[in-house]
């Protein structure tokens, strides 16, 4: 064996030794971030197991990804659009629902967690999954701004526990940013940084802080376009056209916040004030209360701030 080839495969047996393999995720909650997860994860190869609270929910979860599998073959199979009925139905195939969140991470894994943006609720749930789960499952969650050491901490498994924080859209949004607390080590940190590889996603690495990169620059922004409306200094609409022809973002803040999800700006708003109340820009907004409190809660109820 030469010098280069000795090098190499140590290299790779090291990098190797330090991942788990992965042949089953579990995916739970099946709202916009769990059904975009499943579907990218199955398109990557891996069998998924999607769990929601009800199967009238995880019926709408399945036809998301179908809506979603649809737009992808349009391009993908561009030229021969008969391979995509195939592709769907291969792809659909992998992914398995069930309300029974015990039973589906009894053999996996990785578990993803995308529920609600509630400490409490997640706490719950990693502590009976930490019961049932195989000693090597890895723990993910998907938090938009919660601790992930908070979280781990109710389990017996910190050291296999990091944050997965994908983006809305998941099956278009390139970036993932794996977080790593204190604790966790480095075969499951390496091993969550392969799977974002494996799914096509550039992953970045980042600390156990509120709101990681990404969201703790995006939330202030998105709120302070929120308070701009409250204030009366411009309408939604041509806050939306400024930042969008003004400063080349897809969407503008409030439409982002529409599509976001105003229930999930609010969970990150009201976590980050109960944490840091003198902090200015995690001040609650009456205007985000209030479409909160009367359901319209962006583009998934088809009211917020703009109608669909
Ligand atoms: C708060 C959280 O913790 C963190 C977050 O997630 S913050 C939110 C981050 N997300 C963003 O900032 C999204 C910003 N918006 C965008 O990037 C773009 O508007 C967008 C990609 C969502 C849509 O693109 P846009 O050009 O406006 O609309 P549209 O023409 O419908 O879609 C563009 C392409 O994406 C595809 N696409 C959009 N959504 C899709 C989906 N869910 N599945 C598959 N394909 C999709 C469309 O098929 C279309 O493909 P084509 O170009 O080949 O026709
Ligand atoms: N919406 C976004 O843009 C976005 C982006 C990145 C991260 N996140 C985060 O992802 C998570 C999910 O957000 P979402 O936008 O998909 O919310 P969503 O409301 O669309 O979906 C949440 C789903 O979880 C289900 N659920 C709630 N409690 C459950 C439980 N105990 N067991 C099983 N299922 C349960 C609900 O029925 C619902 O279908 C949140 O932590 C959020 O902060 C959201």
């Amino acid at each position: 064996m030469s010098f280069a080839t000795n090098v190499l495969s140590r290299g790779l047996a090291t990098t190797a030794w330090r991942m788990a393999a992965l042949n089953h995720i579990t995916v739970i909650g099946g709202g916009s971030m769990g059904s975009g997860i499943a579907q990218v994860s199955a398109q990557a190869g891996y069998k998924v197991t999607m769990v929601d609270q009800n199967d009238e929910i995880l019926n709408k979860s399945c036809a998301i990804i179908n809506k979603s599998l649809q737009r992808v073959v349009k391009k993908k199979f561009a030229d021969d659009p008969s391979k995509g009925e195939a592709y769907i139905s291969d792809i659909m195939s992998k992914i398995s629902t069930t309300t029974d969140s015990s039973k589906a991470v009894s053999n996996t894994d990785l578990v993803i967690e995308a529920i609600i943006e509630n400490m409490g609720i997640k706490k719950k749930l990693f502590s009976e999954l930490d019961k049932v789960a195989k000693e090597s499952t890895i723990f993910a969650s998907n938090t938009s701004s919660l601790s992930i050491s908070e979280m781990a901490k109710v389990t017996k498994r910190p050291e296999k526990f990091g944050g997965l924080h994908f983006f809305n859209p998941v099956p278009m949004m390139k970036l993932v940013e794996v977080v790593r607390t204190s604790n966790t080590n480095d075969n499951t940190f390496d091993t969550l940084f392969d799977y974002c590889k494996k799914l096509g996603k550039v992953p970045v690495n980042c600390k156990d802080t509120p709101g990681f990169i990404v969201n703790r620059l995006l939330v202030p922004y998105m709120m302070e376009a929120v308070r701009m409306v409250e204030r009366g200094d411009a309408s939604p609409k041509d806050i939306d056209t400024g930042m969008k022809l003004g400063a080349g973002y897809p969407m503008g803040p409030i439409e982002l916040a529409d599509y976001v999800g105003l229930d999930v700006c609010k969970f990150i708003l009201d976590g980050w004030h109960e944490e840091f109340p003198d902090h200015p820009l995690f001040v609650p907004s009456p205007l985000l209360n209030k479409f909160v409190d009367e359901g319209k809660l962006g583009r998934k109820t088809g009211e917020g701030f703009y109608k669909y």
